[in-house]
């Protein structure tokens, strides 16, 4: 009798593979960032990627990085984990964990905190010495929120699709 897989992928690989996979729909040049949202039991209760508001173009609004402000994505974009924590629609988030390629900022800290989620996973902590990610850092250790980077396996997962 043969018995089941083992190759299976784990939990971990199976979530961040999903963030990840949310982000490639991001419109962003250079930072594709996805969250998925999950239970206690994991159930993926939701997920998202950064980009513009509804009804403001990713044609129209800015992708650059420098320049005045106003020229700029950062004043417009919606963070990858606030639309996850947005888009998710059956109410009570409490208790459950985001997974994340990139380590929340301090705005996206301030709406995991007041949402409930109480562990975060995350792949990059690409700007661990900007005041956004101490500050964040900072919120999330008072408020009890955990966080540990995502220990990635290496395993490379194809997909034709
Ligand atoms: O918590 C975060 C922080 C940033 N993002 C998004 C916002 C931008 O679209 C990119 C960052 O762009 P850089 O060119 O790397 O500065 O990531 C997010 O979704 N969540
Ligand atoms: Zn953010």
């Amino acid at each position: 009798m043969s018995g089941k897989r083992k190759d299976y992928i784990t939990w971990d690989e199976y979530f961040m593979a999903v963030a990840r996979l949310a982000g490639l729909r991001s419109k962003d040049p250079n930072s594709q960032v996805g969250s998925c949202i999950v239970s206690t039991d994991n159930k993926i209760l939701s997920m998202g990627y950064n980009g513009f508001p509804l009804g403001c173009s990713d044609d129209e609004y800015p992708w650059d990085r420098e320049g005045e402000p106003l020229d700029t994505k950062y004043v417009y974009v919606t963070h990858s984990e606030l639309n996850a924590i947005l888009n998710y629609r059956g109410g009570n988030l409490e208790g459950a964990k985001i997974y994340v390629s990139l380590f929340p900022c301090n705005e996206c800290a301030k709406a995991i905190i007041q949402s409930g989620i109480k562990e975060i996973i995350y792949g990059e902590d690409k700007y661990p010495d900007t005041p956004a990610v101490i500050a964040s850092k900072r919120m999330l250790d008072s408020a009890g929120v955990v966080y540990r980077k995502y220990d990635s396996s290496g395993r490379k997962i194809e997909l034709e699709i």
